[in-house]
């Protein structure tokens, strides 16, 4: 039975789903990072929100992790490229928290251009100070969105709602999808020059970080005000308080910032400052859609093999994952025999899918080949990380799904060069779900995948077979499957010998010495 640990405050549906799927769970929400690092060990998946730091550390002593599921939508708490070369997925859940968080980013500028949360201050404090507050209309004013995806497009249409004219930033904004949602598309510069409020929603990248820097700060409209329910990061604390300080910025309301948890921050106590502490997703509604999509899509993963909303690896939907199973067997027994064949750096992989192959989603079977083909390599190597593992060594993939008559109702071909040789296997599905080979370096040949299997290339001479029979007789192995091909008649013969149990090094040197034995090797699957 797999199991999880939830380490953050998830709603606790969460657990629930988890146990309904059959998965053991762990809740303990406010895990320190020592003791995650001393239990990580004892799970298949890990459930967060933005507390828990996924850290090279806690990933080092992840043995058996297959999944991070992040109940949310940003995943810089998580070291995705450990993760990956790690072999780990790291799926969030990218929308069940998007229309509360584009409402507190609303709320923040309304609370902003009212004063809201001095005004409540000092009401509550028996103050009755009419005249102290003195707000502004978001009605017929300029709202410059940087980052136009899920959250910014909603909190696109609420200030539309609202009146408010509202250009967007965003490089990544078609002018049609800009003409759907009812914006004018802007470059940086002029959304700076001309909006009276300015929200940002984009993730934190190297392109983002500073997006809001003094330079850019010194850009904007006099009087404007900031909203920054995205990440913080994207502003940078000190411009923004000097300019809060001049005046030139009227006001900012912040629910991120450059260190969290902040108890402390230069911004805090400013009066034209609002803050709430990362609370853009804290609705009951958002915590339950994402504690409840990330409990599924983590079972779906850890029991089923289906991915989806995975920031390092391909997806494969519920529908495909029964359907791929089999195929990503057979990709990866190909893929590991040419991997135990190739003792030199491989420069190249093609995977080719043909028949029923060809009309399946491709990119997992593509990883599950590599997987096989890098096992050699490193152990800790699988579908996740394969794809990296190939481009960290230079060698060059790539994936045809070919539409044209196949001898085979289904058929998966993996080659492999290494400058001085070129190897072909390929392999179908026997009954629709048994892999079965078909095809060695160009001899045809009909083989099922044994766990302990003797590759044989020979002289096709006569006696050959009854030689290598007694060999193997002598040394006490029960040959379970005899497997035979050849190129012509006196050409070169390959023999696949199923075999109980193991081959010692004394006796392959034997095979090796026989008589017309180009190559012997013992392959594992
Ligand atoms: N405060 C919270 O509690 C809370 C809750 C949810 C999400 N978030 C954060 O909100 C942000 C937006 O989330 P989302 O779901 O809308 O993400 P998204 O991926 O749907 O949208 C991000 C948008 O930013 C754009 N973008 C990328 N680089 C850009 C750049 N250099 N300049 C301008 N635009 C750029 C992208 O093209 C994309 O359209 C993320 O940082 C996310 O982590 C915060
Ligand atoms: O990226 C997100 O989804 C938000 O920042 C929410 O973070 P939280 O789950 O810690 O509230």
């Amino acid at each position: 039975m797999p199991k999880v640990l939830i380490s953050d405050a998830l709603s606790e549906r969460a657990v629930d789903i988890f146990r309904e799927r059959g998965i053991e769970v762990d809740y303990k929400p406010g895990m320190k990072a020592d003791e995650l690092v001393s239990v990580i060990g004892n799970y298949d998946g890990l459930a967060i929100r933005s507390a828990t730091k996924v850290t090279e550390a806690v990933l080092e002593k992840a043995g058996g992790l297959k999944v991070i599921g992040r109940a949310g939508i940003g995943v810089d708490n998580v070291d995705v490229p450990a993760a990956t070369k790690k072999g780990v997925v790291v799926m969030n859940t990218p929308f069940g928290n998007s229309i509360t968080t584009a409402e507190h980013a609303i709320s923040m500028m309304m609370a902003l251009a009212r004063q809201i949360p001095e005004a409540n201050a000092s009401t509550h404090a028996g103050k009755w100070e009419k005249n102290r507050f003195m707000g502004v209309e978001l009605f017929g004013k300029v709202l410059g969105v940087i980052g136009c995806g899920n959250i910014g497009s909603i909190v696109i249409d609420r200030a539309q709602g609202l009146k408010m004219k509202v250009i967007g930033f965003d490089p990544f904004l078609t002018e049609e999808r800009a003409q759907d949602i009812g914006i004018e598309k802007v470059e940086l510069d002029e959304l700076l020059a001309r909006a009276d409020f300015i929200t940002l929603h984009t993730p934190l990248t190297d392109s983002t970080r500073n997006i809001l820097n003094a330079e850019n700060i010194a850009k904007t409209k006099p009087g404007v005000r900031i909203v920054n329910c995205a990440r913080g990061g994207l502003i940078d604390e000190a411009a923004l308080k000097a300019a809060l300080e001049s005046g030139h910025v009227a006001g900012a309301a912040l629910d991120v910032f450059e260190v969290e948890p902040a108890k402390e921050n230069a911004l805090f106590g400013m009066e034209n400052v609002v803050v709430t502490p990362h609370l853009g997703a804290a609705t009951s509604e958002a915590q339950e859609n994402v504690a409840l999509q990330v409990a599924e899509q983590m079972a779906d993963y850890l029991l089923t093999g289906a991915i989806s909303n995975a920031v390092n690896v391909a997806s494969v939907s519920a529908e495909d994952a029964p359907k791929l199973k089999p195929y990503m067997q057979l990709a990866e027994y190909l893929g590991s025999m040419l991997g135990q064949l190739t003792v030199e750096g491989i420069g190249q992989v093609t995977v080719e899918l043909e028949g029923h192959a060809a009309t399946l989603n491709s990119k997992p079977i593509l990883a599950a080949a590599l997987a096989g083909l890098m096992k050699p390599i490193s152990d800790s190597v699988n579908m996740v990380n394969a794809p990296s593992f190939a481009r960290q060594r230079d060698i060059a993939v790539s994936l045809t799904a070919h539409d044209r008559d196949c001898d085979y109702q289904t058929l998966v071909r993996v080659t492999t060069t290494d400058g001085s040789q070129t190897r072909t296997v390929a392999g179908t599905l026997f009954g629709g779900r048994a892999p079965r080979l078909v095809e060695v370096r160009g001899i045809s040949m009909e083989a099922d995948f044994g766990a302990t299997m003797l590759y044989v290339r020979n002289r096709d001479e006569p006696g050959f077979i009854g030689k290598l029979g007694s060999t193997l007789g002598e040394a006490g192995i029960n040959i379970a499957s005899f497997y035979l091909g050849r190129t012509e008649k006196g050409g070169v013969a390959l023999s696949l010998v199923d075999i109980d149990g193991t081959v010692e090094d004394a006796v392959l040197q034997r095979i090796r010495a026989l008589p017309g034995v180009i190559r012997a090797e013992l392959l594992t699957f």
